[in-house]
């Protein structure tokens, strides 16, 4: 691959830091979804080899627990820093694995490496808390500590940021991380790897294991020395890693799928309302946990909106993200094309008008065209599941209590858009949606100093913000007895 920095690609295992091979010959190959030219593979690491890294995070967290937090702040914002300095190779490498456009790439290289940013500052507001004492002679308080090993699981959609926000609030708390990356896109993990090594981040802080997904898996959430278990990735997938956790007790942060409604109120400008929409649902070609995936729009400006919809996703170019104009970059691979399509099948059978959406003209086997579909209802796909592609689906509603149960009817809780400028609106739609994280007027709401995270079946937790330290710390109340003038104010 033509970086400026060939280091950056790296096809090995990054261990207690060291770069492995796999002991058992396993390997997996990696391909660009674009044109499907193999970039390269990595190994699968066996078990004893995953025994190994364990350990090794467990042994390290015993010096890295004791820095001051100001020290591992500075060696995070080294860190922060080399991400930014090789941002165009490390942009490179994701569009190359993971499909998205170059400037999508850049947007996640700088967004990712903020996280780092701001838990290295964070990280020294671990604050614990003095308590009044009800004991004679007694001083109570918290003190948070590392919680000690974390084990991060992530996905390939976001093969960067979704690694940062979690190693960086670990890492700022005091604990040491394995990360095991999606086997779509592990070289992005392991630029960060070797960017971390250069940071000066000690051996056995941050490696990156990778392998069979499940195997690997399924050992970490079985092992006790590891502490924590945070994962990104499907509900399907979540549902699993938890009861697999459940024998060691550990804590668990779980960020899951999103089925976001994106509501348009009566007093919005339709075509407003559809650029909103279009930029809400199609970037990462509609591969994106938060992506609009039921549009609910007023009846009074529902064609209108349904007209300019259409006319904005017309202007969308497809293609390889490599090349400046292109909009919608591939989906991961066949699977998810398969799926996209059956979602619009499902749809269309059931009585959903296909107002645009040629397949015929997709530039490759993992290409899917922006598909509109008009009329969707709740027994399809296309609202129940959360569809990961440029699908999106627009519905009517009439008042505000209809939209609220129409927006809550999922299994799904991470994100909701609200368009509209009415304020009691606003506060009604606000405090009646089940979702972590409601926007309203505004397409983006994410960034590092908010808590991201979903409710019902879209996860546990919150990465991000000051609460993102929160999964990586434990609270230790002491009371230190025999204090002759401890008590009273
Ligand atoms: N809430 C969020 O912040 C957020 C962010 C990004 C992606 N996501 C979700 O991630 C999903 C898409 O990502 P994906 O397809 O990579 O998810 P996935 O669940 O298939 O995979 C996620 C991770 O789990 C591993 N994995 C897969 N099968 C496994 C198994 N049987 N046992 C153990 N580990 C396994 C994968 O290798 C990968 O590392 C979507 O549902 C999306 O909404 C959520
Ligand atoms: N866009 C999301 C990732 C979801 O897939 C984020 O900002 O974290």
């Amino acid at each position: 691959m033509a970086l400026e920095d060939p280091r950056l690609f790296r096809q090995l295992a990054y261990v207690d830091g060291c770069w492995v091979y796999g002991e058992g010959g396993r390997e997996e190959a990696v391909f660009d979804p674009a044109t499907g030219e193999r970039l390269g593979q990595v190994p699968w690491l066996e078990s004893h080899q995953i025994e190994a890294a364990i350990a090794s995070a467990d042994k390290a967290q015993r010096a890295w627990r004791l820095l001051r937090a100001d020290e591992r702040g500075e060696l995070l914002d080294a860190w922060y820093r080399l991400i930014r300095e090789n941002k165009e190779d490390l942009a490179m490498l994701m569009t190359r694995e993971q499909g998205k456009t170059l400037a999508d790439a850049r947007g996640e290289v700088e967004y990712g490496a903020s996280f780092i940013h701001w838990f290295a500052e964070e990280g020294s507001r671990a604050y614990g808390e003095t308590i009044p004492s009800h004991i004679p002679g007694a001083a109570l308080g918290t003190l948070r500590e590392p919680i000690g090993v974390a084990a991060l699981i992530t996905p390939w959609n976001f093969p960067l940021a979704m690694i940062t926000r979690k190693a960086a609030a670990a890492l700022a708390a005091g604990c040491t991380v394995l990360v095991k990356p999606a086997g779509e896109t592990p070289f992005s993990a392991l630029a960060l790897a070797e960017l971390a090594e250069r940071a000066g981040i000690p051996a056995g802080v941050f490696s990156v294991i990778t392998g069979e997904a499940a195997e690997v898996s399924k050992q970490l959430c079985d092992d006790s020395r590891v502490a924590a278990l945070s994962f990104t990735g499907s509900t399907r997938v979540g549902r699993l890693l938890l009861s697999q956790c459940a024998n060691s007790v550990k804590r668990v942060s779980l960020e899951l799928g999103g089925n976001a409604p994106f509501i348009v109120g009566p007093d919005m400008d339709p075509e407003e309302a559809a650029r909103a929409a279009v930029d809400a649902k199609f970037q990462t070609s509609g591969q994106d946990c938060l992506a609009a995936n039921r549009i609910l729009v007023h009846d009074s400006l529902y064609e209108d909106f349904l007209t300019h919809f259409v006319r904005l996703m017309k202007q969308l170019k497809v293609g390889n993200g490599l090349v400046s104009d292109i909009d919608l970059g591939p989906l991961i691979h066949r699977d998810a094309v398969a799926k996209a399509q059956t979602i619009v099948d499902d749809a269309v059978e059931q009585g959903a008008r296909l107002i645009h959406g040629d397949q015929s003209m997709a530039p490759g086997p993992n290409f899917f065209m922006p598909v509109l579909l008009a009329d969707v209802t709740p027994t399809m796909k296309a609202w129940r599941e959360e569809n990961f592609s440029p699908v999106a689906g627009v519905t009517a509603w009439h008042d505000e209590e209809e939209v609220i149960e129409m927006a809550n009817d999922t299994e799904y809780g991470l994100a909701a858009y609200v368009y509209t400028h009415d304020i009691r609106r606003i506060w009604q739609l606000m405090r009646g949606l089940r979702f972590g994280m409601v926007s309203v007027n505004s397409v983006k709401m994410t960034g590092a100093p908010i808590p991201f995270g979903g409710v019902k079946q879209s996860g546990l937790g919150r990465e991000g913000g000051r609460q993102g330290l929160d999964e990586y710390l434990d609270i230790k109340y002491y009371c230190l007895g025999g204090l002759a003038s401890a008590s009273g104010s």
